[in-house]
């Protein structure tokens, strides 16, 4: 419940639309109960033949009451309705403001199809959370009150009689149903993760399945997710459709009982039977308001749970909550110097540091590479100083200023980065070099796609997603041009050029180090060429930093470096 608790709070930051809700709820039960009470009691009284004036006064109040009570219910739904919209969209936003400092380590902890689902699929099932567990208790405990309270000036058997029935169907039967209901939701909730994580694990690998035959055995599988979330989802709806049967027939059970009982209080002259019919229509149309609790156990675990499985996505430590609040930006309009100081990292959940003891210095405006092994480590301290992992032991400055302490965004803010794989979205060539910058002209942006070689698109040539529609060097050259749009004064390139021909390659290699001539570059690199003239060599084994100098201390030295590169040389000489 604690969960429930605080995902409420970032729902219910708009009161006006819950009060005028209860408010319209309370006002239409009200009437609806007052407009069958006066129809019963003029059913009665006309059979008395009464003045036909009186007749005219009780059709009159009926037909007012009947306006009434549809006009109030218009304005209980349209602002029940606005509400959960409103409610919707600050839990969407709350979330959205919660993710995003949490990637990339969120895909640690989650598949993507499980992350899909929580946000997509649980944030859309609380929005049953104010429209069926939140106001409909309290507008029907209101309306209950006043229906007892009016029904004791005529007999206190009948009030007590409905408010025993009351008890029964709004608290006692949900209880006992909001027990067996945790077990039939759960099973629901799990199973859809399920389906969605095997369905976007089908639709990312389709192409890789179907190169290796594999797509027969993941669409079984797919299929046996599928058949379980239907039949855990036809199960739930067989326990609902018998929650709600039982409650309907526990709220005519009491209406039976108040005609019964009041049938014996009239034969004994404790009531007027002139009120009997009107007394038996107030218990069917009071009850008719308790058919919404039927549904309210249902709906109040689902609401728990998906509300429980959406904290879990946002939990983070009150440590890294305190530290995120005392941030600053970074503040540099040149190029800064940064300095790593033993660092240690270790992914969550493994076993073995990914980094170890690592120290070095980007003096400012300097031009360094990091060469290694595959899997030596060479991205993670990309992504160390770029703030989007925690690091265990020591400590990263840029211009002396820790990064503990500086917002992820003012880092970003001053950097141009190029990772191993970009992404591109789904529109034209313009509109994913826009997200470096949004005041670029066309112009700028024509003359950087010709720099990187790709004068041969225009602007407005479609970009379909990830990119699918351009080659490895094509996307790799546009994610060039996007960061040579940005123009700020720190580079991170992580092997920006590995599918380009060696031409290209050190055609676009030497025009963005021209560009970056004032700016800090770390660039990682596989091959070994073109490295004369970077400023240091930093090369990295295990996770360690085995050797630092410039390509010619490094090559005299005979080290890790020097064999590296006869091998390389050797390779390529074999070729
Ligand atoms: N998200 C992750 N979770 C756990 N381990 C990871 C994660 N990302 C990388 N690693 C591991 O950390 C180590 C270093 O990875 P990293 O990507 O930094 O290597 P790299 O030197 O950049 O390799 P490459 O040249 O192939 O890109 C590898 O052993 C890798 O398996």
């Amino acid at each position: 419940m604690r969960e429930l608790t605080s995902i409420v709070k970032w729902m219910f930051v708009e009161k006006r639309d819950i009060f005028l809700s209860v408010l319209f709820g309370f006002l239409s039960g009200i009437t609806a109960i007052g407009l069958f009470a006066l129809s019963g009691y003029l059913i009665s009284k006309s059979a008395f033949a009464p003045p036909i004036y009186t007749l005219m006064i009780l059709v009159a109040s009926v037909k007012l009451l009947g306006i009434t009570s549809a006009l109030t219910r218009f304005g209980e739904r349209y602002f029940s309705h606005r509400g959960t919209f409103t409610m919707l969209s600050n839990l969407r936003v709350t979330l959205y403001k919660k993710i995003e400092p949490l990637a990339p380590s969120l895909f640690q902890k989650f598949r993507s199809g499980d992350l899909l689902s929580r946000i997509v699929g649980d944030v859309e099932t609380l929005q049953n959370f104010f429209l069926r567990v939140f106001y409909p208790p309290i507008v029907l405990l209101l309306v209950f009150l006043c229906t007892v309270f009016f029904t004791m000036f005529f007999s206190i058997g009948i009030a007590l009689i409905l408010l025993v029935g009351f008890l029964i169907t709004t608290f006692i039967f949900p209880a006992i149903v909001a027990w067996t209901q945790r077990k039939v939701d759960r099973r629901v909730r799990k199973s859809r993760g399920e389906l969605s994580t095997e369905l976007s694990e089908f639709l990312y690998g389709f192409r890789d399945l179907k190169v290796y035959q594999k797509l027969d055995d993941k669409e079984d599988t797919l299929r046996g997710a599928a058949d379980i979330y239907l039949q855990e989802q036809e199960r739930e709806s067989v326990h609902n459709l018998s929650t709600e049967a039982t409650n309907t027939f526990l709220s005519l059970f009491v209406s039976f009982a108040v005609l019964g009982v009041g049938a014996y209080f009239v034969s004994v002259g404790q009531l007027d039977g002139i009120f009997l019919a009107m007394l038996v229509m107030v218990s069917l149309t009071a009850f008719e308001n308790t058919a919404a609790m039927s549904v309210f156990p249902s709906h109040l675990e689902d609401s728990r749970q998906a509300s429980v499985r959406l904290h879990h996505v946002v939990q983070t430590d009150s440590e890294q909550e305190r530290l995120r609040e005392g941030e600053e930006s970074l503040s540099v309009t040149t190029a800064p110097d940064i300095t790593v100081e033993n660092v240690s990292f270790r992914f969550p959940n493994e076993a073995r540091d990914t980094l170890s003891n690592l120290s070095f210095t980007l003096p400012a405006k300097s031009k360094t590479t990091i060469v290694g092994p595959s899997g030596s480590g060479k991205s993670t301290i990309m992504q160390l100083i770029l703030k989007l992992y925690g690091f265990q032991q020591g400590d990263i400055q840029l211009n002396h200023q820790s990064i503990e302490h500086l917002s992820q965004e003012s880092i970003w803010d001053h950097t141009n980065v190029v990772l191993q794989h970009n992404h591109f979205f789904y529109g034209t060539i313009r509109d994913n070099l826009m997200i470096a910058k949004e005041d670029v002209t066309d112009k700028e942006m024509e003359r950087v796609l010709e720099k990187v070689k790709l004068a041969h698109f225009s602007l407005d040539d479609a970009v379909l997603e990830k990119g699918e529609n351009l080659s490895g060097g094509e996307r790799q050259r546009l994610a060039i041009a996007r960061a040579l749009l940005k123009k700020s004064p720190i580079w991170f390139l992580d092997e920006p050029t590995s599918s380009m021909d060696a031409l290209t390659e050190k055609d676009i290699l030497d025009y963005v180090l021209d560009v970056a001539r004032e700016d800090t570059v770390l660039l990682i690199s596989h091959r070994l060429t073109g490295l004369e003239k970077m400023d240091q060599i930093i090369v990295m084994e295990a996770g360690k930093i085995v050797e630092v100098g410039t390509y010619d201390e490094l090559m005299k030295k005979e080290g890790y470096f020097y064999k590296m590169k006869q091998i390389e040389q050797s390779v390529f000489l074999n070729a």
